[in-house]
C-alpha cells in the first residue's frame, strides 16, 4: 500500500514552467485593480486580464544576491492546466499570488493524485480545489463533472458563490469558451427547480450538502457517471456527523475511485496518519492518495492573539460586555454553545437569544447585533448573513454553525462565550478570524471561563500548540 505525506519541505522545489527571462516580481496588492482589457499574460501572448498581470510583468523584483527565487504566480503554476478566462478571473478578484496551500497542493492536484489537503483555516483550501475542478471539466460536456460536498447551506452558498464567479462567461465577443453552471443542491433549497435544471440540462458543478444530494442521487434525478472529481470539504466534521453513512455511500457505491479524483479537504484531520490509510483500505481514495499538511507545527494563524478571562458563571454577560467595551472590536463573532434538547423542550429561550437581548440594550457600540443559529430557518439564517457581509462592521453571536468554513474576513476578534467542546472545535472557531488578506491585522480569540474551566483551556492549549494569556476585567 502506498502512502504519502507531504511537508511543505518535501513538495519543494515545484517542478513548474520556469518563468522564462521574465523578471521576477516583488509584493502584489491583492485589492482594488481596476480592469483594463488587453494585457500580456506570463506566457508572452496578449490575454484580456487584469491589470495584475502587466504589475507582475512590469515590476522587478528586489532579491538578495544569490537567494531563491520568489514565489510562482498562481497563473504561472495553472497555466497550463486550467482556461485562460477562469486564470483571468481569478487575477481580477484579486488571487494572484498563490498562499502556501495553493503553491505546495496545486501541482500535486494537476498530476491526476488523490489528495488529502490539510492547511490551517482561512489559508485558502477553496480557491486550490476550484482550480483543480476548472482544470478538469469541460464545459462543453452537459454532464455532472465535478462535486463538491460540504455540511451546511451558508458554506456551500460561500463555495457556489466563488465557483460562479471564477466560472463567469466572458463578455459577447471577447472569447467563445461556453462557461461551465454551477449548482447549489442545498439544505432548505428549491428541490422541485433543481429537477427541472438537472432534466434540461445537468450543470458542470455541483456543490451539495450530503441530505439533499443523497435524495436526487435517490431519486435517480442527477447522475454521477461522469463525474471526474469529487471533493468532501470539512472532512473530518463529515465523517463525524450523522449523515456519515451517506457519505460513505457517495464514496463507495454511488461513484467509484478508479473514474474520479478524490480530494478531501480540512484544517484539522485528527490522527491523519490513520484516516489516510483508512481511506484507501475502504476505497475512499486510491493507493497513491497524498497527504499535503501544511505547516503542520503551527496548525492556527499565527497572527492571532489568545487571551481568557475568569468570571463567575452569572457574571459571563458583563464580562463579554466589558470586553467589548474595551476592545470595541469593528467586527466580532462571539460563540455560544449550542441549546440542549432539555432546554428546547421547556420551552427556554436559547442563551444566544438571552444574550442578544442583553448586549442589545446594554452596548451601542453596533447599530444591530446578529444572530445565527442552527434552529433558525434558512431564510432568517441567509437573511443574517447577507447583513454581516453587507455591514462594514459587525456584532455576530453564533453558534459553531458559523465556525466551519464561514469566510468573514473582516473579523478580527472572536469571543468564546462558552468554551467550545473540543480543541477542534477551538481551532475552527478561531480561525474565523486571521483569514486572508486580512491576516496581517492583530486578531485576538478570547475564551471566559469560569475557573474550573482554566484546565481544560490549557489541554487545548497543549494540544494546538498555542499560548493563552490571562486578562483582568
Ligand atoms: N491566493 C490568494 N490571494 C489572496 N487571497 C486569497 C487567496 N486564496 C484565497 N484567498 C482568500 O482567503 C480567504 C480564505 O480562503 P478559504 O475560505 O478558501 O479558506 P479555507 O482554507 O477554506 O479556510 P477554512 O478551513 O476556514 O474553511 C478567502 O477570503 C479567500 O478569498
Amino acid at each position: 500500500m502506498a502512502t504519502a505525506t507531504l511537508s511543505a519541505t518535501q513538495l519543494l522545489p515545484l517542478s513548474l514552467p520556469k518563468p522564462s527571462q521574465k523578471p521576477r516580481h516583488a509584493h502584489f496588492p491583492f485589492q482594488s485593480l481596476n480592469h483594463s482589457p488587453r494585457l500580456f499574460s506570463s506566457n508572452g501572448f496578449v490575454s484580456n486580464c487584469s491589470p495584475i498581470q502587466a504589475l507582475l510583468n512590469s515590476t522587478p523584483i528586489t532579491t538578495e544576491a544569490g537567494s531563491e527565487p520568489e514565489p510562482f504566480t498562481l497563473r504561472q503554476i495553472c497555466q497550463s492546466h486550467v482556461p485562460d478566462h477562469v486564470l483571468c478571473k481569478m487575477e481580477e478578484l484579486g488571487f494572484v499570488v498563490p498562499t502556501p496551500v495553493q503553491r505546495q497542493a496545486l501541482p500535486t492536484l494537476f498530476s491526476g493524485r488523490d489528495c488529502i489537503l490539510h492547511a490551517q483555516t482561512g489559508s485558502g483550501k477553496t480557491l486550490t480545489y476550484l482550480l483543480l475542478v476548472f482544470s478538469i471539466v469541460n464545459a462543453r460536456r452537459s454532464a455532472v463533472q465535478a462535486l463538491i460536498v460540504v455540511p451546511t447551506r451558508e458554506l456551500g452558498m460561500q463555495v457556489t458563490k466563488v465557483a460562479r464567479m471564477l466560472a463567469t462567461k466572458p463578455k459577447e465577443g471577447e472569447l467563445e469558451q461556453k462557461s461551465c453552471t454551477v449548482m447549489a443542491l442545498l439544505d432548505g433549497g428549491m428541490l422541485m427547480r433543481h429537477k427541472s435544471w438537472l432534466k434540461a440540462e445537468p450543470p458542470t458543478i455541483v456543490v451539495a450538502t450530503i441530505g439533499s444530494l443523497c435524495q436526487m442521487l435517490e431519486k435517480h434525478m442527477i447522475k454521477l457517471e461522469a463525474m471526474r472529481v469529487l471533493v468532501i470539504d470539512e472532512v473530518d466534521f463529515m465523517f463525524s456527523s450523522k449523515q456519515v453513512s451517506s457519505l460513505r455511500k457517495l464514496l463507495t457505491s454511488y461513484s467509484s475511485i478508479n473514474t474520479r479524483q478524490t480530494v478531501f479537504a480540512s484544517a484539522s484531520i485528527p490522527q491523519h496518519k490513520i484516516f489516510l490509510d483508512k481511506c484507501i483500505q475502504q476505497k475512499w481514495t486510491k493507493n497513491d492518495t497524498i497527504h499535503v499538511h501544511v505547516n503542520p507545527v503551527e496548525p492556527m494563524p499565527s497572527c492571532l492573539h489568545h487571551r481568557f478571562v475568569i468570571c463567575l458563571k452569572n457574571r459571563r454577560h458583563e464580562t463579554l460586555l466589558s470586553l467589548l467595551q474595551s476592545d470595541a472590536p469593528q467586527s466580532a463573532i462571539v460563540f455560544v454553545g449550542e441549546q440542549s434538547e432539555k432546554s428546547k423542550k421547556a420551552g427556554n429561550a436559547s442563551s444566544a437569544t438571552l444574550l442578544i437581548n442583553f448586549l442589545k440594550a446594554s452596548y451601542e457600540g453596533y447599530s444591530d447585533i446578529l444572530l445565527l443559529e442552527e434552529d433558525m430557518n434558512f431564510n432568517s439564517r441567509a437573511a443574517s448573513l447577507s447583513e454581516v457581509r453587507q455591514a462594514g462592521s459587525y456584532l455576530l453571536v453564533s453558534t459553531d454553525i458559523a465556525a466551519r468554513g464561514l469566510d468573514l474576513p473582516e473579523t478580527t476578534h472572536i469571543y468564546n462565550y462558552d468554551l467550545p467542546r473540543t480543541a477542534i472545535d477551538y481551532l475552527h472557531r478561531a480561525g474565523r478570524t486571521g483569514r486572508k488578506p486580512f491576516s496581517d491585522k492583530k486578531c485576538s480569540v478570547t475564551s471566559i471561563i469560569i475557573s474550573k474551566e482554566r484546565f481544560v483551556l490549557e489541554k487545548y492549549e497543549n494540544e494546538l500548540m498555542f499560548n493563552c494569556e490571562e486578562l483582568i476585567v
